[in-house]
């Protein structure tokens, strides 16, 4: 039974080992949290100098991954996928299965494969969250084994305290990544094309990025403030005969829809060969 609780004004420790661009994210989205102590969290990498700005703020920055682990009460795995193997070979020793949680973030690595260099009673999940964790407004989806509901609510509310969490069976989890953590960069992708078309028709550039990232940021609004399908909306938008639907009939006839249902295919199966 763990004989730990997860709340940001108690002492439980954090480790990001191998602090990326998705572990920069996460710390900064957890030292944005009102009661979070900046002392309890430890990131890693071989190279930490660009993580003094955490430093700065009193998050202990390093490169001793055992230290991290021994430290810490929660301790996300940040690196590479192939790289899991050879941290989890180097940390195992300084491990209690009965005392700490471990989280993968890497894309791919089952918790099968993770196990194969694990205690089997160690409390172990695999999280899949995406770098809107730097403003609180991830979406993160999380499958474990060996989890309880206390470990449970221990993982959802870390997560839910940098935006929202969704628990999900271990099969979806790489759908979860194409859908959460590449689906962001979909999304901006799209609204590089909208700023580059809004340019063309007269905007300069940040009067173009005010306009689409306001527009962006009012249609997900929407949906999840009214819980509306997008088509639903889109109704309410094209006029008859009007100018909305002859852009989005040209948008379809040039293949919009379905280049982005072919994005999100390639990028499932590419997760599947690798
Ligand atoms: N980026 C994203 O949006 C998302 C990423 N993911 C997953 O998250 C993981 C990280 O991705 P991302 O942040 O983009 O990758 P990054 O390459 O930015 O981060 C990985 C970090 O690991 C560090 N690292 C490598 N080896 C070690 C080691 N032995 N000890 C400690 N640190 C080490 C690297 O720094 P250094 O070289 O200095 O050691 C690097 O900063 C991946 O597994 C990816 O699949 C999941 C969802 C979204
Ligand atoms: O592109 C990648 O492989 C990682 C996983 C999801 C987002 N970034």
């Amino acid at each position: 039974m763990l004989e730990i609780l997860f709340d940001m004004n108690s002492l439980q420790k954090i480790a990001i080992i191998g602090c990326g661009n998705l572990g920069t994210s996460i710390a900064n989205g957890l030292l944005d949290q009102e009661g979070f102590h900046p002392q309890h969290l430890h990131v890693t990498k071989r190279n930490p100098a660009n993580l003094l700005h955490l430093q700065d703020k009193g998050v202990r920055v390093h490169n001793d991954n055992l230290i991290a682990a021994q430290e810490s009460d929660i301790i996300i795995l940040g690196v590479k996928p192939y790289n899991v193997t050879a941290i989890l070979k180097q940390i195992k020793s300084t491990l209690n299965p009965k005392k700490q949680i471990i989280i993968s973030l890497a894309t791919g690595i089952t918790l099968d494969e993770m196990y194969a260099e694990l205690d089997p009673s160690t409390i172990l999940y695999r999280a899949m969250p995406n770098i809107a964790a730097d403003i609180n407004e991830s979406i993160t989806c999380i499958c474990g084994r060996n989890n309880d509901l206390k470990s449970d609510e221990l993982v959802k509310s870390l997560f839910n305290s940098i935006g929202f969490s969704i628990t999900i069976d271990e099969n979806l989890m790489e759908a979860a990544t194409v859908l959460g953590a590449c689906g962001i960069a979909y999304v901006l992708r799209f609204m590089r094309a909208m700023i580059q078309g809004g340019i063309q028709i007269g905007f300069d550039a940040k009067t173009a990025s005010q306009i689409v990232n306001q527009t962006v940021k009012g249609a997900a609004e929407l949906m999840i403030q009214k819980n509306m399908h997008p088509e639903e909306a889109i109704d309410k938008v094209t006029t008859p005969k009007g100018c909305t639907i002859v852009g989005l009939n040209e948008m379809e006839h040039q293949g919009f829809s379905s280049a982005m249902v072919r994005g999100v295919l390639a990028s499932y199966e590419k997760i599947a060969k690798d």
